[in-house]
Formats: structure tokens, C-alpha cells, sequence
């Protein structure tokens, strides 16, 4: 079943006012993509009940948080929403286990037991140790098994990778997957990054001087974006995963009845054997990573070569970024304007689109 977030909202502090209008039918996890200032915090907060100055309506699910024109404001702690924030905010004098404890105390109705979000959460390991002893990866897993205790309706997250390294971050990522899946709970994630909302995001909202600038499917509106210096210019893929190489180190991911050969010579067994139970891969590819070629390359080092046509061509000074259909699949590939002149590249000409197998990215293996 679908969840339903209707905003219609305004709130204005000194010179930033926030005036958003959006209905939102989701089921995973809904994206907040915008830069530092834009409004992403303070559309969590006031979702979230913590700001004082919303007009207007917000409703969950049927269920109204506000209405202003009505006098009906439900406070923060009756909204039944959760929020992880970039720093887990966890009491420093207490384990793990009575950080969690203290969550319980104050939920009443908790369907989920202790031991099932400490399983979830991998924090078996950690129960015993104060959180100071944590690395932040460790601090947020705490800080999200914590949120995810009290049985919440939504959970808003604001940046909750932002302080963590590249392997926290990745499995954070993973985790908070496991958990939207598995409890079925509901998500709106706030992040200045691409690559994060990327992997985890089925919708996404795009904000800028507190307006939704762009909403949709999250690989549509990255799409879109690359028109924009919001984003590096990139195709965002959701694949399948076809075959394991081991040999070789690659992993060859099924794009409609076309072929991609991602790297994965840095994997471990567990992680190669993780990615074959999954249904399906996000991965992304910079524009600057594919090349053009106009006739097939039958002796090249690079090995993705699939076949497509030019659908659009837009040329910002001597950049040109090419937007290229392969059966279902968009491409961006960005070229300079002297290779554009070379190949004498036009609109619905056939091409062969190129990258290496390096240049297939995700956060999430
Ligand atoms: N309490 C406040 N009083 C006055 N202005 C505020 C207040 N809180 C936020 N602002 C302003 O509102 C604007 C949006 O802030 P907000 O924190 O929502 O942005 P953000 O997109 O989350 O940014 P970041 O990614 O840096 O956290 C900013 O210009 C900020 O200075």
C-alpha cells in the first residue's frame, strides 16, 4: 500500500521563506536533494512538528498533523514520526543497550521487540559499550535502531551520512534499505549528495530557496537535473544482475536486453555473493566517462559498447552534453564541441556508446 505526504505549507524566518505545495504517494523512500540553505532541514522540522512558524495543512496517511486555518496542530511527540539527524544525538553516558532502553521506556505501544531491532541493526556486538566508544558509522546505527524503536508512522532523516566515511556510509546505506524493506516504514531522507539519494531514493524532490524546483522518479529527475549545475552531469541505472565473472573481476548487469560489465575485483566473497541475491543494482555512470564512437570499435580496451542514437544535442559553449536512447534505456555522454564537429554528430544518428567497466559506480557494494 502506498503512503500519502500532502504539503501545503509556508514558513518564513528573517529573509527565508519555505512555501511548499507537494503530495506525495510513496512507498519506500522519498529523497530531498538540494543544496546547503535550500530548505531541506527546515521541511523535515516542520514535517516533523519542531517549527513554530508552519501555516498551513500537512497530513500522513489520512491522519492530520496541521491545519492552521482550523487551529489544529499536533505536537511532535504525538505525530508519531522519528527523526535521525546528521549527529546521532545519543546519551554519551549511557551503552548502547540503555540508549535503546530509553527508547522503549518512552514508546508504549512497541510492536518490535528489543532483540529484533538490535538484530536488524547488527549491534549484538556493541550492546555493552558507552557510545563514546563508537565510531560515528556505529553512533548512527544506534541513533537509527533508537528511532526505529519507538514504531514510528514516518521516519525523516537529515544527512545521516554525512559526517561517516566511505565503507560507514555504504553500510549505512545497505542497512537503511534492510530497514525501510523489512518493516515496511516509511522514509522522507534529506541529503546534499546525489550518489546517496541515488541508491536509496524511488522518488525524489528537488528544493532550492525553499521551493520544490523538480519531483519524480528518482532516475527521471537526475536525468533532468544534468541540464542543471545541481548535479555532475550523469545516467542513473537500476539493473539486474546476470552473471558473476570471477576470472575476471566483473560482474555483467542486464540493462533491458542489453549487456553492462561493472568491476568488482575489489569485492569480497561475502559482498559478490550479497550482490547476486539482489533483485536489482542501482549504479550511475558520469557523462565524462562515455565516449562516442560512430562506427563499431572491434578493437578497443573499452568493454561496454552498446548500440544507440542520438536523441538530443546541447552545447554549452565547448561542452556538449549528448542525451542517447538505447532500446528503453536514457545515456548522457558529455563530449567537447570539437569531437561534436569531428564525427559531424547529428540528431537520430546510430552510435556506439562507450565506457570502461571502471566507470560503473555504486555506493552500495
Ligand atoms: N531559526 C532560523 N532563523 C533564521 N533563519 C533560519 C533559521 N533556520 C534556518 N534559517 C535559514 O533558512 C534557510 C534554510 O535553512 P535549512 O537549514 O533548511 O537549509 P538546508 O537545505 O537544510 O541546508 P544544509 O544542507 O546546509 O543543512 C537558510 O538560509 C538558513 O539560514
Amino acid at each position: 500500500m502506498k503512503n500519502r505526504l500532502t504539503l501545503n505549507l509556508e514558513s518564513t524566518k528573517g529573509p527565508f521563506s519555505l512555501v511548499i505545495q507537494q503530495c506525495l504517494s510513496f512507498s519506500g523512500i522519498v529523497g530531498v536533494f538540494g543544496h546547503s540553505g535550500s530548505g531541506k532541514t527546515s521541511l523535515l522540522r516542520a514535517i516533523a512538528g519542531l517549527d513554530k512558524h508552519v501555516k498551513g495543512k500537512i497530513s500522513f496517511n489520512d491522519r492530520m498533523l496541521l491545519d492552521t486555518k482550523n487551529k489544529q496542530n499536533i505536537n511532535a511527540e504525538n505525530r508519531h514520526i522519528s527523526m535521525v539527524f546528521q549527529e546521532p544525538r545519543l546519551f554519551p553516558h549511557l551503552t548502547v543497550s540503555e540508549n535503546l532502553e530509553f527508547a522503549i521506556k518512552r514508546c508504549q505501544h512497541s510492536k518490535l521487540t528489543k532483540q529484533e531491532i538490535i538484530e536488524l541493526t547488527n549491534l549484538s556486538t556493541l550492546l555493552n559499550k558507552k557510545v563514546t566508544e563508537l565510531s560515528g558509522g556505529e553512533q548512527q546505527k544506534v541513533a537509527l535502531a533508537r528511532a526505529v524503536l519507538s514504531e514510528p508512522a514516518l521516519l525523516l532523516l537529515d544527512e545521516p551520512l554525512s559526517a561517516l566515511d566511505r565503507q560507514s556510509k555504504k553500510e549505512l546505506l545497505i542497512l537503511l534499505k534492510t530497514v525501510n524493506k523489512k518493516l515496511n516504514l516509511p522514509m522522507v531522507y534529506v541529503s546534499h549528495s546525489s550518489e546517496e539519494l541515488q541508491q536509496l531514493a524511488e522518488q525524489l524532490i528537488v528544493i532550492e530557496r525553499g521551493k520544490i524546483i523538480n519531483s519524480g522518479e528518482v532516475h527521471q529527475v537526475l536525468h533532468q537535473l544534468n541540464s542543471t549545475q545541481l548535479i555532475k552531469q550523469q545516467t542513473s541505472l537500476s539493473v539486474k544482475v546476470a552473471e558473476i565473472n570471477n576470472q575476471y573481476g566483473l560482474v555483467k548487469l542486464a540493462c533491458d536486453d542489453q549487456f553492462i560489465f561493472m568491476m568488482i575485483d575489489h569485492l569480497t566473497e561475502k559482498d559478490k555473493l550479497a550482490l547476486t541475491q539482489l533483485n536489482s543494482l542501482r549504479c550511475y555512470i558520469f557523462a565524462s566517462d562515455i565516449s562516442i564512437a560512430t562506427i563499431e570499435p572491434t578493437s578497443s580496451s573499452i568493454v561496454n559498447q552498446l548500440y544507440g542514437k542520438i536523441t538530443k544535442i546541447s552545447q554549452v559553449e565547448s561542452q556538449v552534453l549528448l542525451t542517447l536512447t538505447c532500446q528503453q534505456q536514457t545515456f548522457f555522454a558529455s563530449i567537447s564541441s570539437y569531437s561534436l564537429d569531428k564525427l559531424s554528430l547529428s540528431i537520430n544518428q546510430a552510435v556506439y556508446i562507450q565506457f570502461k567497466a571502471s566507470a560503473v559506480r555504486t555506493l552500495t557494494i
